[in-house]
């Protein structure tokens, strides 16, 4: 059997009457940097606290290393670093002296702080206080801290947001570097599909507490159905003919869509001519990733 990372099993939770996590069953294989995505109020936060321990399930279980959550808590934990929301951190202290913080408490070894400010590139920086960084360099700390302690798997909640264009790419070299360089897991939750895009290997796209998709993001790319664009003229005349033609037609600014399923638009053009129709116009188009996802998560109707 595959041993997951991260695995959950109907994992749920529900405030009051509301259900913001609703069965979901997670799989994070070792190794992978996983996308956990949805817009806001989608349930990743959630799912991340209950991962974490911080709040408990309603129903549902969650498994880390292949072990029960509830029975091996802090244990698993312990191989276990975050960074929820935006990183703690006291800004009259130095970016070193903030870590030594968070090496006392978790009793690691002194060496390691020289070796994650090297990998989060902030050695430079090390005797500067926190207070004078850049958002980007806070976050890039934040990761630091929450690798301290030789973790096994990070969860990361929306640490690219608010982050300017060269911020996230910073941060995102960074991501891709860390399973190679450390053999850790990284779970990271976005609710932009272009900030996680280019790092992640496998997504989960989570709407309104149900997981819709779980897969490789090329795979997610291949679920979804090009279309051929058609500019024609008169358009309603042909819109009628290919809708009585039994053909799937959407009218959209000027131009007619068809679904396309083993339809060759080169056929659709000499077709359309022979019946008397001006065509000025005809591609194949793929959906590009962001609106298949916007479609999935309700963004576009
Ligand atoms: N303690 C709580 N009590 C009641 N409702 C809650 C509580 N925590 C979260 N919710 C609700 O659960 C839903 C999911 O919230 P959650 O924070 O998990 O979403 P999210 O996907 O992380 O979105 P965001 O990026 O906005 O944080 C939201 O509708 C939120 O209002």
């Amino acid at each position: 059997m595959n041993e997951y990372v991260i695995e959950t099993k109907n994992l749920t939770k529900q405030f009051s009457n509301f259900t913001a996590v609703n069965k979901i069953n997670l799989k994070v294989e070792k190794g992978q940097i996983y996308g956990f995505l949805g817009p806001n109020g989608a349930g990743k936060s959630t799912t991340i606290r209950m991962l974490l321990g911080l709040i408990k399930p309603t129903e549902g279980k969650s498994y880390l290393f292949g072990k029960p959550m509830e029975s091996h808590s802090i244990n698993l934990l312990r191989k276990v670093g975050s960074m929820v929301e935006s990183p703690s951190y006291y800004g009259n202290l130095t970016a070193k002296e903030n870590l030594e913080i968070t090496r006392k408490i978790l009793d690691a070894d002194k060496k390691e702080i020289d070796k994650v400010l090297k990998i989060v590139d902030l050695t430079k920086w090390k005797n500067e206080r926190v207070k004078k960084f850049s958002l980007g360099m806070k976050q890039r700390l934040g990761i630091a801290q929450a690798l301290l302690g030789n973790k096994e798997l990070l969860i990361l909640d929306e640490p690219t947001n608010g982050l300017d264009p060269s911020g996230i790419h910073e941060i995102r070299d960074l991501i891709i570097s860390l399973p190679e360089m450390l053999g850790v897991t990284v779970l990271i939750s976005s609710h932009i599909l272009s900030e996680v895009e280019l790092m992640a290997t496998q997504v989960g796209i989570i709407n309104r507490g149900e997981l819709l998709f779980e897969g490789p993001l090329r795979e997610l790319k291949n679920k979804s159905q090009s279309e051929i664009c058609i500019g024609v003229s008169p358009i309603s005349e042909a819109e009628r003919y290919l809708l009585d033609k039994n053909y799937e037609v959407d009218k959209k600014n000027d131009r007619l869509f068809l679904k396309k399923e083993d339809l060759n638009p080169g056929l659709i053009n000499k077709e359309l001519v022979f019946q008397g129709f001006e065509v000025s116009h005809i591609s194949e188009e793929n959906k590009s990733l962001e609106n298949i996802f916007l479609e999935l998560t309700g963004g576009i109707k």
